[in-house]
């Protein structure tokens, strides 16, 4: 009486396996060539896990290519603002003042190449997490990077690494960890820290004669520079990421919601607490304050 025939495993792996015994050998091979049954269930449960993680492989490799890319654009935003300033294309206040515009909104406007797993937003982390080591490893003295210090420092002293640009690489880490790009609150405080502060020092240093009658180090043109283009940018950071649903925008009423956070940010950027407070620090947090109490978590 013939020997009853092993039933052959059905899984696509297990399958090519098998194949490779074809299955007329497969009951009459000896014993020692048989395909173990764990060995065939292990590679069916092969077959299934890697079929089943296929879309987190994407998202994996997804997310990690984003990360390279955004970490080799900030690099390469210093390097082109060391090359502009060594060759005395752009002033060095003014430099810094543009790279702080730039890397904040960039940084923002490149959230939509990572994935949309839950744990693409630590892949974004990356990128401000490695500057902060950066400006920490650079302005403490333990490397030099003449690139770095030029372009993103007033007086070219690498100790102020330390101060402005370090709380805005850490504001960034935060708001990406905390908001990211599915919350209007991290997309209004970034955009009120970027571009808001950003060119209310840029506008108010050249046009700025009139100063603020209860700060002299700022200008009513300073402050109106920061309230117009928080607002502007913040508007269309919304729009971006509404555009691309990440959030829905009521406009009817985010509209007078924005004006009355980016009024805020602007009274704070202007009281004369810069000595004890970087507007990195106090522009930002009083943002995410009014949003959050207008906004709650939704742009509505
Ligand atoms: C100069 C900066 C802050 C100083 O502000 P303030 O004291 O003058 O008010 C900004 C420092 C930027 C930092 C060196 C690089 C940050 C890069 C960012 C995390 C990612 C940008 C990516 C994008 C694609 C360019
Ligand atoms: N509201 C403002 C803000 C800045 N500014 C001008 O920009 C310069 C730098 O501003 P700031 O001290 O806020 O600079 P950061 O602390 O943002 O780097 C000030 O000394 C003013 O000349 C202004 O005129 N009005």
């Amino acid at each position: 009486m013939a020997a009853a025939r092993p039933a052959l495993p059905s899984s696509p792996t297990s399958l090519l396996l098998a194949r490779s015994i074809s299955a007329p050998d497969l009951a009459t091979a000896p014993t020692w060539r048989r395909p173990r049954r764990w060995l065939v269930a292990a590679a069916g449960a092969g077959a299934l896990a890697a079929s089943a993680s296929a879309p987190a492989a994407s998202m994996l490799l997804r997310d990690g290519g984003a990360t390279l890319l955004v970490t080799a654009g900030a690099y390469s935003l210093v390097r082109a603002f060391d090359a502009l300033t060594e060759r005395r294309l752009v002033q060095q206040s003014l430099s810094r003042k543009v790279v702080h515009v730039l890397s904040g909104v960039f940084f923002m406007a490149s959230w939509p190449l990572f994935s949309n797993s839950t744990g693409a937003r630590f892949f974004a982390a990356v990128v401000p997490f490695l500057n902060c080591a950066r400006l920490l490893t650079y302005g403490l003295g333990f490397y030099s990077d003449e690139a770095l210090v030029k372009s993103v420092t007033r007086e070219g002293k690498r100790e102020e690494l330390l101060r402005g640009p370090l709380y805005y690489v850490i504001v960034l880490l935060i708001i990406v960890l905390v908001f990211w790009r599915d919350s209007p609150i991290g997309i209004i405080s970034l955009s009120m820290m970027s571009g808001g502060d950003g060119f209310a020092d840029i506008v108010g240093r050249r046009f700025g004669s009139l100063k603020l009658p209860f700060n002299d180090k700022k200008s009513w043109v300073g402050s109106a520079a920061m309230f117009i283009s928080g607002f502007l940018l913040s508007a269309l950071m919304l729009s971006y990421f509404s555009w691309l649903g990440y959030i829905q925008v009521s406009w009817d009423q985010a509209i007078g919601k924005l004006v009355l956070v980016a009024l805020a940010a602007t009274a704070v950027e202007c009281i004369p607490v810069t000595d004890v407070v970087d507007d990195n620090i106090s522009v930002p947090l009083a943002t995410m304050l009014v949003a959050f109490l207008l906004f709650g978590n939704t742009a509505h």
